[in-house]
C-alpha cells in the first residue's frame, strides 16, 4: 500500500522545507506541497522533522574480539539502530591470513542474514596482500559490491597490518574503486607501552589511555595520510580522537589529498577521567583509540563544524561490563576494547550538534547520513530524500526530552556510556525501504527484513585530488 507522510518539515542535507513524501514500493515517488493520494495510508508529521534514515558507517556486530564475541549480533544491533534513528549500517568483515577474502564475507553474509532488521553491507578487512588477496580483490569490490577496504595499524599479532601492506591496499583500492579505511593508532609503539605498564604493575583502566597517546595516533594517521598521497589513492580515517590526527587530517587536505575523518559520539561527549572511575567501572570507557583529555572534545566538534571532519560513526562494539570487560580485571589489556553507541548516535549528534548550537540541521543530515552514503557509495540510493531514492526516513520529534539510560535502550548490554546524558530530540517513526521498522517508539519490524546493499565504488570529489600529482598509466603510484 502506498505512503503518504504529510506535512513535515523534510530536512536534506542542502534543504529545509515543509512537504508531503508519496511513497510506492519502498520507493519515493513524490514529493511536494499538499499531494492528495486516495489509496495511500497517511503518516502524520505536523510539527516534526523528517530526515534521511542515519547511515552508521562503522559496526561491529556478531563479532568475535579479546577473547569474546560481541553482546549485540544483528539483531538486536539493527533493532537498537533503528529506534535510534539509523537506517542501514556498515559492519566490518574480519578476514584470516592466509584464508580466502570470500570466506570471510560468506561468514559475515550468515551472521547478518535473516537478523538484520535494516538494510546492511559490509567494508573488508585486508590483513596481507598476497597473490590469492589480488586476485580475489577485484570480484569482492565489482560483484560483492565491497568497495571499502580496512587496513588496522594497531592490535600488533591480532589485526594489525605493516606499512607494506597499507600501502599496496592503496594502490589496489585506487585501481578499483574502493575507499581504503584505516585504524590509525602506532600498534607497535603501543605493544612496548603496553609491556613497560604491565611489567610497572600498572594494571587499571585507565593505563589502556596512557599507554595508547595522542601523539601517536596523530603519527599513524600522518604515516596513513603521506602514503595515501604517494600512492595517489583515498583514505578515511576511522573513529578520530584527537587534535593531533585532526591536524593531520587538516594538513593533507589542504595539500589536496583525498582524505575523509570520522569521530564518534564518545569523543565528542566522554573524556579520559572516565576510565578513572572506582571499582572497575573504568573499564566500561575502554575504546581504543581511547577518550582523551577533555580540551579535544571541542577540537572534535570544530573539525565538524568546519568540515575537517565528515562523518560520525557509532564504532558500535559492545561488551558487557559483568561477564566480558571484566575479562581484564588485574590487566587493562585484557579489557575487550568497545562500546555501545549505535543507538543514541543520531540523537545525541542532533542534541548536542544542532540543539547547542554547532552545527547546522543541513549539517546534522550531511554527518549522520548523506556523506557516508556519498563516500561508501550508496548515494543517491540512501542518504537523501529524492524521487527515485529508498524512502528509509525518519520521522524526529526535535522537542522531545529524554535521559539516556540503559534501563530504557535496547542494546542487548548492561550499561549505556552516556548514562544520565539528557537530550533532546527523539525518533519517533522509522522507515526501511517504506515498511515500519519503529511506529510510534514501538518496534514493527521484523528480522530478515534488512537487505544486503552492494554499494558503488568510490567516486573521488574532483576538488580535492591534487592535480599536481599525476597517475602512472597503470593508475599505480604517481608522478609529481
Ligand atoms: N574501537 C574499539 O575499541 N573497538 C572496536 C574495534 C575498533 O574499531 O578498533
Ligand atoms: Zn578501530
Ligand atoms: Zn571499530
Amino acid at each position: 500500500m502506498a505512503k503518504l507522510i504529510k506535512n513535515g518539515t523534510i530536512v536534506t542535507a542542502t534543504d529545509h522545507y515543509q512537504g508531503d513524501i508519496l511513497i510506492e514500493d519502498g520507493i519515493i515517488t513524490g514529493i511536494g506541497l499538499n499531494l492528495e493520494r486516495e489509496d495511500a495510508e497517511i503518516v502524520d508529521a505536523t510539527g516534526k522533522y523528517v530526515f534521511p534514515g542515519g547511515i552508521d558507517p562503522h559496526t561491529h556486530l556478531d563479532m568475535p574480539f579479546g577473547g569474546t564475541v560481541t553482546a549485540d549480533d544483528f539483531e538486536t544491533g539493527t533493532i537498537a539502530a533503528a529506534f535510534g534513528g539509523t537506517t542501514t549500517v556498515i559492519d566490518f568483515c574480519l578476514t584470516n591470513k592466509g584464508r580466502p577474502l570470500s570466506e570471510s564475507v560468506q561468514t559475515w553474509h550468515q551472521k547478518a542474514e535473516g537478523k538484520a532488521v535494516i538494510d546492511y553491507s559490509f567494508h573488508l578487512m585486508i590483513a596481507e596482500i598476497n597473490d590469492e588477496v589480488l586476485a580475489e580483490l577485484p570480484s569482492m569490490i565489482h560483484d560483492e559490491g565491497i568497495t571499502s577496504l580496512k587496513v588496522f595499524m594497531a592490535y600488533k599479532n591480532v589485526f594489525q597490518a605493516d606499512d607494506g601492506t597499507l600501502y599496496m591496499t592503496l594502490l589496489e583500492a585506487k585501481k578499483h574503486g574502493a575507499l581504503v579505511m584505516v585504524h590509525a593508532e602506532n600498534g607497535d609503539v603501543i605493544e612496548y607501552l603496553i609491556k613497560e605498564a604491565l611489567e610497572a604493575g600498572r594494571t587499571d583502566p585507565i593505563y589502556h589511555a596512557l599507554t595508547r597517546p595522542s601523539l601517536i595516533e596523530g603519527e599513524a594517521t600522518g604515516r596513513a595520510a603521506k602514503l595515501t598521497e604517494l600512492a595517489n589513492s583515498q583514505l578515511y580515517v576511522v573513529h578520530v580522537t584527537c587534535e593531533e590526527a585532526v591536524q593531520q587530517i587538516t594538513e593533507a587536505r589542504n595539500r589536496g589529498v583525498d582524505i575523509w575523518g570520522e569521530t564518534c559520539p564518545q569523543y565528542l561527549m566522554l573524556d579520559q577521567t572516565y576510565l578513572e572511575k572506582a571499582d572497575f567501572e573504568g573499564a566500561k570507557y575502554v575504546w581504543s583509540p581511547p577518550l582523551r583529555p577533555k580540551f579535544h572534545q571541542e577540537v572534535l566538534w570544530n573539525a565538524l563544524t568546519t568540515g575537517q571532519l565528515q562523518t560520525l560513526g557509532s564504532d558500535q562494539c559492545s561488551f558487557n561490563w559483568k561477564g566480558q570487560k571484566d575479562l581484564g580485571l588485574g590487566d587493562f589489556s585484557k579489557i575487550p576494547n568497545g562500546g555501545p553507541c549505535i543507538e543514541d548516535r543520531f540523537s545525541i549528534l542532533f542534541s548536542e550538534g544542532v540543539g547547542k548550537g554547532r552545527i547546522t540541521l543541513n549539517q546534522f543530515v550531511d554527518i549522520v547520513s548523506t556523506r557516508s552514503a556519498k563516500l561508501f557509495g550508496l548515494f543517491p540510493k540512501k542518504g537523501t530524500i529524492a524521487v527515485g531514492g529508498d524512502a528509509d526516513l525518519v520521522i524526529f520529534d526535535g522537542n522531545a526530552k529524554r535521559t539516556i539510560s540503559a534501563e530504557t535502550h535496547h542494546m542487548n548490554v548492561d550499561y549505556n556510556p552516556f548514562e544520565g546524558l539528557e537530550i533532546t530530540g527523539e525518533p519517533v517513526t522509522v522507515m526501511s525501504r517504506g515498511a515500519f521498522v519503529i511506529r510510534d517508539k514501538q518496534f514493527v519490524g521484523q528480522a530478515g527484513n534488512g537487505q544486503f546493499i552492494k554499494r558503488g565504488t568510490y567516486v573521488s570529489s574532483s576538488s580535492r585530488v591534487n592535480p599536481l600529482i599525476k597517475e602512472t598509466a597503470q593508475g599505480g603510484a604517481p608522478h609529481v
